[in-house]
């Protein structure tokens, strides 16, 4: 595991924010840390960034014990909260290279950090005319320049656009594929964590209430396939007959449990050969508070 925590608890005054918390990020995972907001994200990133004290519990990074290799274990996380620190009358290129100046870090990593995030073309820009989700790269492309194993992001794509969203995304994605690091990144939204993590832990109120893979997620948060059609009863008859679970029909729509995108394309066949219009057919999954009940109702294993 590359983050291991037991029991970590964290109060502000008499509130607490961070309860019992044991966390289990394996190595080469996006774990995507999801709560809604005041859930006690940003508190559990400061008290794994050391920029909180642990008041009660034990963290674990790379196998070491945080309190006894403190040093050691920040110099391999790399990480970008709230806004980056963007010196915003430098370039993009200078951002970087002051950066590698102050860590020591060979020059030749601002240029390959700045491939990597997709800004070689920017590069010699001021920072502070980049476009927001331009600002979150470069944040990334500093947070990465000492090459650490672990990166660490408390909601990266807030206030992005969806090309800003896709292309964090994509990054994330091609630095545990490619470059083998683990990514740790928080969000309040499901359908962001769902299209990117490999792994999930789910917050409320401070307490863990679900982790596991995105397939253990996928189990509880099950997407549901609405269609829309002309006479929904018969064709809901229809698909029964043929094994799927319809559960729900109004005079416009039937909804079915989703199985799979081929299982969904065999749905609107099995319709229009029956003769039966589909006018649309989508898959929609919960939101965070829906899954909420449902994890509430059916705790987690
Ligand atoms: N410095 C502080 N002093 C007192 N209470 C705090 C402090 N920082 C955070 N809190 C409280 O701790 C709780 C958890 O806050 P935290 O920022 O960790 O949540 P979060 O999940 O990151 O939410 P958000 O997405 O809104 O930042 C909130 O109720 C917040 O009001």
């Amino acid at each position: 595991m590359v983050i291991q925590t037991e029991g970590l608890t964290f109060n502000f005054g008499s509130q607490t924010v961070v309860d019992q918390l044991s966390l289990q990020v394996p190595e080469g995972s996006i774990y995507g840390f999801l709560g809604p907001n005041g859930a006690g994200k940003t508190t559990t990133i400061k008290l794994l960034l050391n920029l909180l004290q642990t008041q009660q519990g034990s963290i674990q990074l790379f196998g070491l014990d945080f309190k006894a290799h403190r040093q050691e274990i920040l110099s391999q996380i790399g990480s970008l909260i709230e806004q980056p620190a963007i010196y915003t009358h430098l370039t993009g290129r200078e951002n970087l290279t002051n950066r590698a100046i102050l860590l020591q870090v060979d020059k030749k990593r601002v240029d390959e950090m700045l491939d990597l995030v997709q800004l070689t073309t920017a590069a010699d820009k001021k920072a502070g005319k980049y476009s927001l989700g331009m600002k979150q790269r470069l944040g990334i492309a500093l947070a990465l320049l000492s090459d650490p194993k672990l990166l660490i992001l408390d909601e990266p794509t807030n206030g992005l656009d969806p090309n800003g969203i896709i292309e964090i995304r994509q990054l994330l994605k091609k630095l545990t594929a490619e470059h083998g690091k683990t990514v740790f990144i928080s969000s309040h939204l499901l359908g962001e964590i769902e299209r990117m993590a490999t792994h999930v832990g789910i917050i409320n109120n401070g307490k863990l209430l679900f982790q596991g893979s995105i397939k253990d997620l996928e189990t509880i948060s099950q997407p549901m396939v609405y269609i829309e059609t002309d006479n929904t009863v018969d064709a809901a008859n229809l698909l029964t007959k043929h094994s799927y679970t319809v559960i729900d029909v109004n005079t416009d729509y039937l909804t079915l449990i989703y199985q799979s995108k081929e299982k969904t394309g065999q749905i609107n066949a099995l319709l229009n050969e029956a003769g039966y219009s589909v006018y649309s057919i989508h898959k929609m999954q919960k939101d965070l508070e829906k899954l909420f009940l449902d994890i509430t109702q059916k705790p987690a294993k």
